[in-house]
């Protein structure tokens, strides 16, 4: 074949006339040149193909549906085409369609099978009216499949996923709430027999509905809920690793963080002024600059050697299951906090502690980067502690640092990766807080289960928002 008919033919699979338009599928975007007879020049639009959600044509119609980017908010559009007399019912228009749809899509599943849990009471109350204006119409415009639940009462997600037969089937549980309402779901699936194989097979997503979203913020980069919802239209599966916390004869799974002191105190006790929205935290924190609260207490850590920092797949020490087959949960590598600790964990003392945190994610929420080097899916969890008699100067630098991640440099903040670790606090009361939900204060155990999770990912080449 001639170069020019190779030429020519390439134009011709990415190039569609239509009437009054010509469409192209150009380097990163679809270009919709239109040629108006009350314009007397072609006005042209560009739609990255990240926004194309849909697109299906009729004999006589094509319809392109995608997301219209608009002062930083995505809305669904629609754009109709008349197809020329040659064109109608022409394999040449669906082929054109599907390359469209190929570069839309990409990695990512199309029409993806949606079931969303919808918390009414989450943040200042206004998931639901987010989700019908910005998500909903999105979700329409991509051809999702959605099943939508508005939950009723505290602990009703939970007992719809540990129920859900067909639970595998979805392509995502999308939780449009806080950061409560996925750890509700990731502990209802632990119920179940085979809760292994779902973790890590149907991935959890969040719409940002709460007051923290730290789940969104971490995986999609947003905290646009137009985004997300895009994003989740055209995300990626990602395995993450999830913790196990044991506490008495309980076991919790963990995806975020384990939080005592008084970083979990500003969050937790602040509960009364939730009115205040993401600035609660500030208000409890200026509340106990000069006199920090001390939770001396005794930690045991199970510190990889050296080489785990170095090599990305050390941490991988939990992995030893089947990736197939239905069973519950992994085993406990290193027992539950009512066994004896082996000789390798370290014990230490620290008698006037006042901050520990440990997490998976850099982010804790949108303005928070606690762990700046985390690693999602390392099999380590991050580790700061800080002492009480800080002072208040050091305490205000810390808080301007985190929300750049900046505090790691401060010789006052000690910061570790671990694969596990145990707390034997002092005090009989205080704040502790498993991903940002109020739990019992008593000596607790984690280790790290690598990969035992799912998510969703913005697709790559998307910028943080
Ligand atoms: N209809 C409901 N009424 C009362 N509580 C509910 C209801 N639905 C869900 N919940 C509970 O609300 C809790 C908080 O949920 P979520 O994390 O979504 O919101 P939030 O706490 O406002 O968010 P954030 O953690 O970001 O502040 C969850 O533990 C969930 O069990």
């Amino acid at each position: 074949m001639e170069m020019k008919d190779v030429t020519d033919q390439a134009i011709c699979q990415t190039t569609l006339y239509v009437e009054s338009a010509t469409l192209e599928l150009d380097e990163g975007r679809l270009t919709i040149r239109q040629s108006q007879k009350q314009f007397a020049r072609q006005q042209s639009i560009q739609v990255q193909y990240l926004h194309v959600l849909w697109a299906h044509a009729t004999t006589e119609q094509l319809t392109i549906h995608f997301a219209a980017e608009r002062h930083k908010v995505l809305n669904a559009a629609t754009r109709v085409f008349q197809l020329l007399d040659q064109d109608t019912s022409s394999s040449r228009v669906q082929a054109w369609i599907q390359l469209l749809l190929d570069r839309a899509y990409g990695a990512s599943k199309p029409r993806k099978h949606l079931k969303i849990y919808l918390n009414p009471v989450s943040g200042k109350g206004s998931a639901v009216k987010l989700y019908h204006r910005y998500a909903e119409p999105l979700f329409e415009g991509a051809r999702c499949h959605v099943e939508l639940h508005e939950t009723c009462y505290s602990g009703h997600a939970s007992w719809s996923v540990r129920e859900d037969r067909d639970i595998d089937s979805w392509d995502a549980i999308v939780c449009c709430s806080g950061d409560g309402l996925p750890y509700e779901v990731i502990n209802g699936i632990a119920q179940r027999d085979d809760a292994g194989y779902i973790l890590r097979n149907v991935p959890i997503v969040q719409l940002p509905g709460g007051s923290g979203n730290a789940m969104c913020v971490n995986m999609f980069k947003t905290t646009s809920f137009s985004h997300a919802a895009l994003y989740t239209i055209k995300g990626i599966r990602q395995p993450i690793d999830l913790m196990s916390v044991t506490q008495g004869d309980k076991r919790y799974i963990s995806f975020l963080s384990q939080n005592i002191g008084l970083l979990a105190e500003c969050d937790l006790d602040t509960e009364n002024m939730r009115f205040l929205g993401g600035q609660r935290f500030a208000v409890g924190f200026l509340q106990r600059l000069f006199n920090p609260p001390v939770y001396g207490c005794d930690l045991a850590v199970y510190n990889p050697a050296s080489e785990h920092l170095t090599d990305p797949c050390a941490g991988r020490l939990g992995s030893q299951f089947d990736v197939e087959g239905r069973h519950g949960l992994p085993d406990l590598q290193f027992g539950s906090v009512n066994d004896s600790l082996p000789e390798s964990w370290k014990w230490e003392h620290h008698p006037t502690l006042s901050v520990f945190f440990a997490g998976q994610f850099p982010f804790v929420d949108a303005k928070s980067k606690v762990f700046p080097d985390a690693n999602h899916d390392d099999g380590l969890v991050d580790i700061i502690i800080m002492d009480s008699r800080i002072g208040a100067r050091k305490l205000l630098q810390l808080f301007k640092r985190v929300p750049e991640g900046n505090h790691l440099a401060m010789r006052e903040v000690h910061h570790r990766k671990v694969s596990a670790y145990r707390v034997v606090p002092a005090r009989t009361r205080g704040a502790f807080s498993i991903d940002g939900e109020r739990s019992s204060f008593q000596t607790f155990q984690v280790e790290v289960h690598p990969q035992l999770g799912m998510t969703l990912v913005a697709p790559t080449g998307v910028e943080e928002r």
